[in-house]
């Protein structure tokens, strides 16, 4: 048994609605975007994910904690999440893997939490209201002066929070067994089983900072380009438009990921727009149209393209559309540029095919880059 000593927490929405139970994790402060994850397991693939940069995930798995934290399955350096709100904190951890536990694991990160919540009506309330800032305290437990501080936080639309979670420096992912290909993969937010994914299909990955420019990318000789996941506004997010207008016009073959998905929507001329409360779990149904398989897939955004979706739209590359849509609300899932003579480009996903944490239904998209790389690797490698 952990053991426990019932600190007083009180959770605060922007529009007055508040929730008290016990700190968990780190005693002090927090604000954040509210969203709610339904994944019934992966909470430390969750917690680690540079997506949720400023928000404060409700786990609606009402068991959280259970399997204990471990040295492995981390997606980056550090736990992002501004807080993490849960009903039932286990204090028992037990998994052969286990080092020891999310509570202290938060503790340890300064990462302030809060348990004993009744999630579902929290849920619910996002549900209908929609993601809203929150404030999560230990120190100021008068829910009126707590509403106060959570209004005068600033709203996750319009956020450019990418400078927050990219590399300093470039980081090489050496490929596994035979090198094939080169990719330069632009961190906007990355987490590690994708460039691990790519690596044990061959691809050399070279991790970017977001501030890298096409020249950057050249000098490592990429063959292809990739941009990860992220936090914050793609309409914020002008720069990763700009760099990667740059790669299509170089020629080079593209795969983007969630935020990477919609970077390539604006550079396709899309717009994009925020979801009432997103998705985010581990069993979204998707639809991919060409084939008529549906996915089972893992998410995470709050944003998401706006593109027709029974129609081809020309750009000065060549056409793009819609290649997968979300069955639960026909949210664009995936776009796809091919040139006049059907050749693929550039594609991406809106889900989460490194599946960390998840159904591996999608995995097969690492393949597909694979295959645009070596049907376009003739043409972009000698200008290289
Ligand atoms: N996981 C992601 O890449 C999320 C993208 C973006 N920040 C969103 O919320 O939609």
């Amino acid at each position: 048994m952990e053991p426990r000593v019932d600190v007083p927490a009180l959770l605060v929405l922007e529009d007055g609605r508040s929730f008290r139970g016990v700190s968990f994790g780190a005693p002090g402060e927090t604000f954040g975007e509210a969203v709610f994850s339904t994944g019934m397991t992966g909470y430390q693939e969750t917690l680690t994910d540079p997506s949720y940069r400023r928000q404060v995930v409700v786990a609606t798995a009402p068991h959280i904690g259970n399997t204990g934290w471990n040295d492995e399955d981390d997606e980056s350096r550090r736990i992002w999440v501004a807080g993490y709100v849960v009903r039932d904190a286990a204090r028992v951890r037990s998994n052969w893997r286990s080092n020891r536990s999310l509570a202290d694991e938060l503790a340890a990160q300064g990462v302030v939490g809060i348990a004993e919540v009744d999630t579902r009506a929290l849920t619910r309330h996002l549900r209908e209201r929609g993601a809203m800032r929150v404030g999560i305290s230990t120190t100021e437990l008068d829910a009126d002066k707590l509403l106060a501080r959570v209004l005068e936080q600033p709203p996750m639309a319009g956020a450019n929070l990418v400078g927050d979670v990219t590399v300093d420096a470039p980081v090489v992912v050496p490929a596994v067994g035979e090198k094939r290909f080169t990719v330069a993969a632009i961190d906007l937010g990355i987490k590690e089983m994708t460039p691990e994914l790519m690596a044990r299909r061959g691809i050399e990955v070279h991790v970017l900072p977001a501030s890298s420019t096409l020249a950057d990318i050249r000098a490592t000789g990429a063959d292809g380009v990739f941009f990860s996941n992220g936090p914050g506004d793609p309409a914020a997010a002008d720069e990763a438009v700009g760099l990667l207008t740059d790669v299509l016009d170089a020629g080079l073959p593209y795969f983007g990921i969630c935020f990477g998905n919609q970077i390539f929507g604006r550079a396709l001329g899309f717009g994009t727009y925020k979801l009432t409360y997103g998705h985010r779990g581990l069993n979204v149904p998707v639809l991919d149209r060409a084939t008529g398989a549906v996915e089972i897939t893992a998410q995470n955004h709050g944003f998401a393209v706006d593109a027709p979706l029974d129609a081809d739209t020309p750009t000065r590359w060549g056409d793009a559309r819609v290649t997968h849509v979300c069955l639960n609300d026909d949210v664009v899932e995936g776009l796809e540029l091919t040139d006049a003579s059907g050749r693929v480009l550039g594609f991406s996903v809106q889900y989460h095919p490194e599946a960390a944490a998840g159904p591996h239904d999608s995995v097969y998209l690492f393949d597909r880059f694979v295959a645009v790389l070596a049907s376009t690797g003739s043409t972009t490698r000698t200008e290289n």
